[in-house]
């Protein structure tokens, strides 16, 4: 069998002779050109595993051959070599269709990776099982949803930083492991951060890691998160809530592709894929100063826009049967007359998520797991409402990090509560308490209880009455032992 071809295309003839020695070692076929000209011919006569092109060319610009390449080759990756400092460059060049990139001077660690990535999107041996054709986790036949993962597949091809918009609880993180698993990096790990969960003092530490005796409690060397999805995704979520400090060290490390352990003298290259993703408009915080715009720039490379449930409710009876099967197993739960009308009829605010939660609390009611209006309590938020209030923001320091695969997110909490520790107990007026992260666990639990039997258990509501989003309830409970009732 005959070894992938690379097309390279560059005017200096000591970059091009670095490139083609490189590959070559790396047991490719490679074809070189100088000019815009000779690529256009070559690419006319034969078929290339990646294109690798400079930006600036004797006849003309790399970008237009990005543009031709990414319309008429489609299944031809094609990456552009910027010029150092050029970020800009490099994320024009992203937007018109690139695969990716790598900067002047080039590092050859940086290529070799750069093109096995490329290589795994030509070879069908090495595509994940979720390729585009099978399975996807994003349920729905809607137009909105066929148009969303035509894009996600076509996504899924390139490195480009992805911005993900969308109301909470519409699949923004289902999303973008939708994207990595059909990525080249399927085999790498996607680790979730929740940006607005981390405390400030802690951000470094945790984005770049650090060195053992960087400070006090640095005990051990430890990886961050950017090294700890090194090869794979980094999904940035809630990402609006950075602190600025932190977005200037973040737009570093993004533009670097090299990161500094706090106490380390050498920064390390690492290779990770950006998704953010938030439910505010991320534009509107630039305007206001509590983002900036370079960063903004430079993770806004492609946007994809998740569309609310409201607007897609012909998806409803595919989600209803694939969530009660999930709740329920096959079979094992079903709607009584004229439910699924009462569902349509809803605005559903918390979109799939409280989907989730409302078939989860009327499962709990249902007599022989048939679901009846009744069981649903939706209140309010009807179609055609005039303001239908979207979740709130992320507020409170919660469950920085996912790495778990999206089953393990189904929103269950586990079986068993335990009793408050003694510990806990409030104290008496003017006594103190004798454990204060007990008691305040204690005072904190006992107000989520509040809110979620005033809300007869549905987490989207409560989150709702206590200002906090459902997944960092959902965190709280998994962390407090609370529990839904048995039915
Ligand atoms: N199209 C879909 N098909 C199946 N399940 C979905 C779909 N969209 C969302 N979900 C489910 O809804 C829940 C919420 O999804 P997800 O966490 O991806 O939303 P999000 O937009 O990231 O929310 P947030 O803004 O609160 O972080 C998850 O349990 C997810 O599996």
């Amino acid at each position: 069998m005959s070894s992938p071809r690379i097309l390279v295309v560059d005017d200096e003839p000591d970059l091009r002779e670095l490139l083609e020695i490189t590959l070559l070692k790396m047991g490719l076929d490679v074809d070189s050109a100088a000019t815009v000209r000779e690529a256009r011919a070559l690419l006319g006569q034969k078929a290339y595993a990646l294109v690798l092109t400079d930006m600036r060319l004797p006849d003309g610009l790399g970008l237009e051959l990005v543009r031709e390449v990414a319309a008429n080759h489609k299944s031809t990756p094609i990456a552009v070599i910027t010029a150092y400092g050029s970020a800009e460059n490099a994320v024009v060049a992203l937007k018109a269709g690139a695969f990716d990139y790598v900067s002047k001077p080039v590092v050859l660690d940086d290529l070799r990776a750069m093109v096995r990535s490329a290589l795994k999107l030509s070879d069908p041996a090495a595509q994940p099982a979720d390729a585009p054709g099978g399975t996807s986790r994003l349920i729905g036949a809607s137009p909105a949803m066929q148009a969303l993962r035509a894009q996600i597949a076509r996504l899924a091809r390139s490195q480009a930083p992805i911005a993900i918009n969308g109301e909470s609880g519409s699949g923004k993180e289902l999303a973008a492991r939708e994207i990595h698993a059909q990525s080249a990096r399927a085999g790498k790990p996607f680790v979730a951060v929740n940006c607005g969960a981390i405390p400030e003092a802690l951000m470094e530490a945790e984005f770049f890691g650090y060195r053992k005796g960087a400070f006090t409690g640095a005990n051990d060397e430890r990886d961050g998160f950017f090294q700890a999805a090194n090869g794979g995704t980094l999904m940035l979520d809630e990402v609006a809530d950075l602190p600025l400090a932190m977005q200037v060290k973040l737009l570093r490390a993004i533009q670097e592709r090299r990161v500094r352990k706090i106490g380390a003298t050498a920064e390390e290259p690492v290779d990770v894929r950006i998704i953010s993703a938030t439910h505010k408009d991320l534009a509107k915080c630039v305007e206001n100063g509590s983002f900036r715009q370079d960063l903004f720039y430079r993770l806004n490379v492609i946007e994809l826009t998740l569309p609310p449930l409201r607007e897609r409710l012909d998806d409803l009876p595919l989600l209803v049967d694939a969530i009660l099967a999930r709740l329920a197993g096959p079979g094992g739960a079903r709607l009584g007359p004229g439910v699924l009308d009462a569902l349509r009829s809803y605005a559903f605010p918390g979109n799939v998520r409280e989907l989730e939660n409302v078939l989860e609390r009327a499962l709990a009611f249902a007599d022989d797991g048939v679901i009846e209006t009744g069981d649903l309590l939706l209140k309010g938020a009807k179609i055609g409402d005039a303001a239908v209030v979207p979740q709130p923001v992320a507020a409170a320091p919660v469950a920085p990090v996912r790495v778990a695969a999206p089953e393990e997110e189904s929103g269950a909490v586990p079986e068993a509560a335990a009793p408050p520790p003694a510990s806990a107990q409030p104290p008496s007026a003017d006594a103190l308490p004798s454990n204060l992260p007990d008691y305040l666990s204690q005072v904190e639990r006992d107000i989520i209880l509040r809110a979620l039997n005033q809300t007869q258990f549905n987490r989207t509501q409560a989150a709702s009455l206590l200002g906090i989003s459902v997944r960092q309830l959902r965190y709280q409970m998994q962390k407090l032992d609370i529990h839904a009732p048995e039915p």
